[in-house]
């Protein structure tokens, strides 16, 4: 293998338009029924062999536009980037170590599921290095075993969760839909979210598909997936950030088709029309001053891509 190789790939943020939470198993984690929406703010993951490295240890390094986002990033094992090559290289031969580089745009600890985009795209970037030796089939098991999220940016596009979140089918949607992300300062831990959903929701009902959303998102009905968007985890979020709540009133206000805080918060998520009035909601939320800046975005866009 050459040395000098590297292998970029593209991956996408998620938002959560469904997440409804059932009650907490005996494994500590929660039955889900996740709709997972891939949209277009995207890391980049960067391999290339490192010859001085231990096979399927890792050196990481990241940059990106925001600095107080870039230094929430861990550069050491416990990065999901680096903790996923290293899971691919036990049934690797072919394996090396590797440098990662991150290049993230995707807001971090935001419920935008960033540390998961960069895992699943590590996953495609060293089987592409190392050969390809993986299906797909298994790369989606090893996501599964590095967190609930891992598995669905290699799909991207719309999917439901089961499970944990982790056992996923495609759902089908027509067009494209038009996002505003509202950042926040700071993120919120997931597992504080859930426990939190504990604390509020101790009689939480059993999960089920919203068979309006669904059908919203195969018309392709802006107007109608608006009104069906919903957050089992929402309350929670407020709960532990209550400044939320004027972020989500600015959007609403500002005309947004429905507005949510994106699975475990804390940024928020706003559907709009059209690229314009993605412009028009950006601006006011930033002129607002409730949120520390507003990106835009639209979905679905496809899972993980060597570029
Ligand atoms: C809430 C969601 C919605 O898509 O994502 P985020 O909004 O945080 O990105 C996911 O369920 C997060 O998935 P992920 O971030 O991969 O979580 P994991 O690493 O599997 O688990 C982290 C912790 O979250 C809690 N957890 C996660 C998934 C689940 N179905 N039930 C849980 O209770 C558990 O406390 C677990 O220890
Ligand atoms: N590659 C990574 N990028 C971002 N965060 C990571 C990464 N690897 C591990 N983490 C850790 O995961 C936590 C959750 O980050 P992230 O996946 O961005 O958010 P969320 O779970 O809210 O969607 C971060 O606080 C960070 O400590």
């Amino acid at each position: 293998m050459n040395a000098t190789t590297a292998v970029t790939v593209r991956v996408p943020a998620k938002v959560n338009l469904q997440l409804a939470v059932g009650p907490a198993r005996d494994d500590g984690y929660h039955g889900l029924v996740n709709v997972f929406h891939a949209v277009s703010l995207f890391d980049e993951v960067t391999v290339s062999a490192a010859p001085d490295l231990r096979p399927g240890t890792a050196a990481l390094s990241v940059d990106g536009d925001r600095p107080d986002h870039v230094a929430r990033v861990p550069l050491d094992d416990g990065n999901l980037a680096a903790r996923a090559a290293a899971l691919l290289a036990r049934e690797t031969p072919t394996a090396t170590g590797v440098r990662i580089h991150l290049s993230k745009a995707i807001p971090v600890a935001g419920g935008m599921a960033g540390g998961s985009a960069d895992a699943a795209a590590a996953l495609v970037a060293c089987n592409t290095l190392w050969g390809g030796g993986v299906s797909r089939t298994r790369l989606l098991e090893l996501a599964a075993d590095l967190g609930s999220d891992v598995p669905f940016p290699l799909l991207g596009r719309t999917a439901v969760g089961t499970g944990r979140g982790e056992r996923l089918a495609p759902v089908p949607v027509r067009g494209t839909f038009h996002w505003v992300f509202a950042l926040a300062e700071g993120g919120l831990s997931t597992a504080e979210v859930f426990a939190e959903y504990d604390r509020l929701r101790p009689d939480a009902p059993q999960p089920r598909l919203d068979e309006e959303l669904v059908a919203a998102l195969a018309a392709g009905d802006a107007l109608r997936l608006g009104a069906a968007l919903g957050n089992d985890l929402q309350r929670a979020a407020l709960s532990l950030r209550p400044g939320l709540g004027a972020v989500l009133d600015v959007g609403r206000d500002a005309g947004a088709l429905g507005a949510i805080v994106s699975g475990s918060g804390p940024t928020c998520a706003f559907l709009v029309g059209s690229p314009d009035r993605a412009r028009e909601l950006a601006a006011a939320l930033r002129d607002s001053k409730e949120c520390a800046d507003a990106v835009i975005a639209h979905g679905p866009v496809p899972g993980a891509t060597v570029v």
